[in-house]
């Protein structure tokens, strides 16, 4: 297996914060990465490296065979899709939510659109089905609920078929419905062996969706622990991670968590 992603004591340096601290992590593909870690913890911040739009103070960041630096970040960006709080809000209110998916294709093949468009179209359409929004295609993004929004992103970071998937808090800010049905979904493109490596940001445990392999677990810029989810999520490292005494139960694939009394 290749290396989607390989980070060596990466480093991320603001003023006199450490955002991140000599951080070493590899994702391989087929694997499905969870990062999970209290607010400041430098999740975005590692998602960002990542993404290629932030370049680490030091460290080595390598990203689907190109290092940080000695590639040119507009050809790497296209391989790799992003769906996170900061893209969606560049999105116009009045984008048509068909065309926030397609357009994510543009730009990123040179070749004559009109002959694809019907094509780009389609597929477009498709991924919003896959994501359960279909009937909202035709619909301005800004009239849409942020659940809603929310899976037109991911469908929009699906749309060049990237070899690298990153979500940050895709389930953030859902309802209980809204949320158990996205992590299901997630969880079905976790188990579909076309799909690309996937590295998911969140806050909670029960948003981890069934299929995923990997946990990273970080707490002030460190890493506390990573490594196969049945093994790395445990009582003691969420604790740590959390900074409370946490219990922490599995139910079949998915997880819960609450602070002992
Ligand atoms: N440019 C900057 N200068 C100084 N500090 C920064 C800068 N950017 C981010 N930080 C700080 O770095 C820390 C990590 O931020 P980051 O957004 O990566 O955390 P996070 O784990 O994603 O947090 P959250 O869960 O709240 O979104 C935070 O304390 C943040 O305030």
């Amino acid at each position: 297996m290749s290396d989607v992603l390989a980070l060596a004591g990466a480093t991320v340096v603001r003023g006199d914060t450490t955002l991140l601290d000599d951080v070493d992590w590899e994702v391989e593909e087929g694997q499905r990465w969870v990062v999970l870690g209290p607010n400041g913890a430098g999740k975005t911040t590692l998602l960002q490296l990542a993404a290629a739009r932030m370049h680490p103070t030091s460290g080595v960041v390598g990203i689907l065979g190109e290092v940080l630096g000695a590639v040119d970040v507009f050809d790497l960006r296209p391989r790799i899709g992003l769906s996170s709080a900061v893209l969606a809000e560049r999105i116009p209110n009045g984008e048509k939510v068909e065309d926030v998916v397609v357009t994510a294709s543009w730009g990123v093949v040179g070749r004559w659109r009109e002959t694809y468009e019907d094509l780009d179209h389609g597929r477009a359409r498709d991924l919003l089905d896959a994501l359960g929004v279909a009937h909202l295609g035709q619909r301005a993004f800004g009239t849409l609920s942020e659940g809603e929004r929310k899976r037109v992103q991911i469908a929009r970071a699906l749309m060049t078929d990237p070899e690298l998937m990153l979500l940050d808090e895709p389930t953030a800010g859902l309802d209980l419905g809204g949320r158990e049905d996205l992590v299901g979904r997630l969880g079905e493109i976790a188990a579909d062996l076309e799909a690309p490596a996937v590295v998911m940001v969140t806050h909670h445990v029960e948003e981890i969706p069934p299929n995923f392999t990997d946990v990273l677990l970080l707490r002030e810029g460190h890493v506390v622990a990573q490594g196969p989810i049945e093994l790395t999520l445990t009582e003691a490292n969420l604790s740590e991670t959390f900074g409370l005494d946490l219990a922490l139960e599995q139910h079949g694939q998915r997880w819960s968590s609450r602070a002992r009394v």
